[in-house]
């Protein structure tokens, strides 16, 4: 399990201190009276955006549910939205999730798909290793006989600054066991995403 693990040893304080620092790069005072209390939020705003370290999301897969009554076909969440950041300028990436696997004897409940996802956008990402990384926690955990991950993302990186090309969209996918290698199973998650 490579999940980093978060560092406590930064204070509060220090967290602070740093946006003050970012805000003079930016070009204001934070001395002036709105900005007083920036810094405090902003801190206390990262742990929210970035509390993906703080939990393993593979754990969510733990429990599964076995009567399924023969159910043995494709079970495929969509349009699970979410907010990560690029870790090149650490600006949001905003976009859908779509999550499926074909169960071997067993499935989870369909909230931890969601779960996974956040777990894993709420950190500094690339949306490739994103789609990795849900992919392979249903993979090994759950151990179906076949795992898609579709994600389609807007990077603000790109789209608010930079080459600066608003409404492009990012498309990553990872496919696994069976939804890669069979024609049909890869078909109908395809399908059943679009
Ligand atoms: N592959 C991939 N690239 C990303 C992702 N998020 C942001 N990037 C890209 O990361 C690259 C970083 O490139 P650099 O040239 O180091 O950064 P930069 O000078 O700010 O580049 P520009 O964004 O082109 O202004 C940019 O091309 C971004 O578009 C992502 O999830 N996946
Ligand atoms: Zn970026």
């Amino acid at each position: 399990m490579t999940d980093a693990p978060h560092d406590h040893s930064v204070s509060p304080e220090e967290a602070e201190a740093a946006v003050r620092t970012l805000i003079k790069w930016a070009g204001d005072d934070p001395d002036r009276e709105g900005l007083l209390d920036t810094p405090a939020r902003v801190a206390r705003s990262y742990k929210e955006l970035f509390q993906g370290y703080e939990s393993d999301p593979r754990a969510y897969l733990e429990r599964t549910f076995e009567e399924v009554g023969g159910y043995s076909q494709l079970v495929v969440l969509k349009d699970i939205r979410f907010v990560s950041f690029c870790e090149h300028h650490m600006l949001p990436v905003v976009g859908v999730a779509h999550v499926g696997y074909l169960p071997t004897d067993r499935v989870v409940g369909i909230s931890k798909l969601a779960r996974v996802v956040r777990g894993y956008a709420k950190r500094l990402q690339i949306q490739e290793k994103m789609t990795a990384e849900i992919a392979t926690a249903i993979e090994e955990v759950l151990r179906p006989q076949g795992v898609g991950v579709v994600i389609e993302a807007e990077h603000s990186c790109m789209t608010l600054r930079g080459v600066n090309v608003p409404g492009a969209k990012l498309t990553t996918s990872a496919l696994l066991g069976v939804v890669k290698d069979d024609p049909r199973t890869r078909e109908e998650f395809l399908r059943l995403t679009r």
